[in-house]
């Protein structure tokens, strides 16, 4: 037995030195050291989710503006500099996405439009982006609208009372893709009675769990474990097959889970930081209120296209908001080819390239003052490096739904903001790393009716 189990270990460690021999590459770019295969893994265990973003800027700002570690013999190389990360980006080759991190996605997105590649990736992006034409978005403001209304009126029945938001915010995003992408209309006041958004909070909460324990990353121990139990959506909705041919029906689901989360977490994340942001910044409330008066006067209509093109301040807060929270603050490739990003660089195909949009746009290089929240930063015709303001991700593989959530944020916060004078009750908050961006406290504010008024009080 023991003779056996000698042999056992003899052959694992010839194939182990042969792995290394064949695939270990000595890294040549500054990055945190590890041992060999195993790399920063044991330095990891013990890690939360609250100290990822902590770690990887202080590795910004110790190794700059590229630096490399692995992982379980996976070699991630983070790039935070716009000019380098423009050729990783625009890149019509290497589109394929982060091998490890995706397939913890898998659950929730099976092969959909997010992890899919290749020429399936290629075939459905064609098909799917004219759904994102401007002409087809117009008609769901009149949906964002009403449901706003709801949402704005269920927020004033509070008198003012401390409110978690957070809840509030998921469900009406929900109700929203729901009614506009699916057709759905969802009568619910309540997301805690929404056995999709519940499910889909798990399916997120339960992908950061296996993120941050290495021991979960084989497949086969994550099936194990009662976490991955929890996690598939497949039942939660059942399609009418009536359109066979183009899309059979796991083809359907797969993009429908896919539009269903992707179209309502991050808008949703970026809703609560701009409620937080304009509880604490009154003066800017207060300036995007002065553009909606300038805008509508006493008419109190739901908006219209042309309304939003003329919310230049508007947009102004909500691109300032995710420069600062940016909702996915971290995305990668796995590149297929080799990848020259300047004279001296060149990243071997077979490695992970991540990209930490909350670095990039916390660069000092990049932004004055980085820190603060300075809505000015975007007035439109200032110059600056395209690729230093990646909420949506950039090139062939940007976010297909840029325009809806920029329609949908603006109308939202349009509505609410005629009829609301939102206060601050968390004044600071702990960012939680997910693959949407959260706090680890509920974010509570105080909403009231908006009137000159109140305004008054508000600023004694
Ligand atoms: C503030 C709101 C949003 C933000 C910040 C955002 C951000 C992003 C980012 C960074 C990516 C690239 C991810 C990656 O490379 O892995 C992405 C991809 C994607 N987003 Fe969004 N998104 C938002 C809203 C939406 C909405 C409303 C929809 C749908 C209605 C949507 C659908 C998608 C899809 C399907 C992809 C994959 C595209 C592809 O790979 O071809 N997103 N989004």
């Amino acid at each position: 037995m023991v003779a056996v189990i000698l042999c056992l270990i003899c052959v694992l460690l010839v194939l182990f030195v042969g792995y290394l021999a064949i695939y270990w590459k000595p890294s040549r770019l500054p990055g945190p050291r590890g041992l060999p295969y195993f790399g920063i893994a044991f330095s990891m265990i013990g890690i939360t989710s609250k100290d990822i973003i902590h770690h990887l800027m202080k590795w910004f700002e110790e190794y700059g503006d590229i630096f490399e570690f692995q992982i379980l013999g996976q070699k991630y190389v983070f790039v935070t500099d716009p000019q380098l990360l423009q050729p990783i980006l625009s890149s019509n080759t290497n589109i394929t996405k982060g091998r490890f991190e995706y397939s913890f996605f898998r659950p929730m997105f099976n092969d959909g439009l997010i992890i899919s590649d290749g020429d399936k990736w290629r075939t459905r992006r064609k098909l799917l982006t004219p759904s994102f034409h401007f002409k087809i978005l117009e008609t769901s403001i009149e949906s964002v609208g009403r449901n706003t209304e709801e949402f704005v009126s269920h927020l004033l029945k509070s008198n003012g009372k401390a409110t978690e938001i957070e809840d509030h915010i998921y469900l009406l995003t929900f109700k929203i893709i729901c009614e506009t992408a699916m057709g759905v209309k969802l009568n619910t006041v309540d997301n805690q009675q929404n056995e999709y958004i519940k499910a889909s909070k798990i399916c997120h909460d339960s992908t950061v769990y296996r993120y941050l324990r290495i021991w979960l990353f084989p497949d086969f121990i994550y099936r194990l474990c009662k976490v991955a139990k929890n996690t598939f959506l497949d039942n939660l909705l059942e399609l009418d097959d009536s359109n066979p041919g183009l899309f059979t029906k796991s083809d359907i689901r797969e993009e429908v889970d896919t539009f269903m989360i992707a179209g309502h977490n991050p808008t949703a994340a970026a809703l609560k930081f701009l409620h937080f942001l304009l509880a604490n910044h009154p003066d800017v409330q207060e300036k995007v209120h002065d553009e909606q008066v300038e805008i509508y006067g006493d008419d109190k209509r739901t908006p219209t296209a042309q309304d939003l093109h003329k919310m230049i301040y508007l947009e102004m807060v909500i691109k300032e908001t995710l420069r600062l929270y940016p909702s996915i603050p971290l995305y990668s490739r796995l590149l297929d080819k080799d990848l020259q990003i300047d004279e001296k660089t060149i990243i071997p195909a077979g490695c992970n390239v991540a990209v930490f949009n909350y670095c990039v746009h916390r660069s000092k290089k990049h932004w004055d003052n980085p820190e603060e929240f300075v809505p000015e930063r975007f007035v439109p015709g200032i110059e600056r490096h395209p690729y230093s303001f990646i909420p949506f991700s950039a090139g062939p593989r940007n976010c297909i739904g840029q325009k809806y959530a920029m329609m949908e944020l603006k109308t939202i916060m349009s509505t609410l903001v005629r009829q609301c004078w939102l206060e601050p009750v968390s004044t600071s908050m702990t960012l939680d790393y997910g693959i949407t961006l959260s706090s680890t406290e509920p974010i509570i504010v105080k909403v009231f009716p908006r009137n000159e008024t109140q305004k008054l009080v508000s600023n004694e």
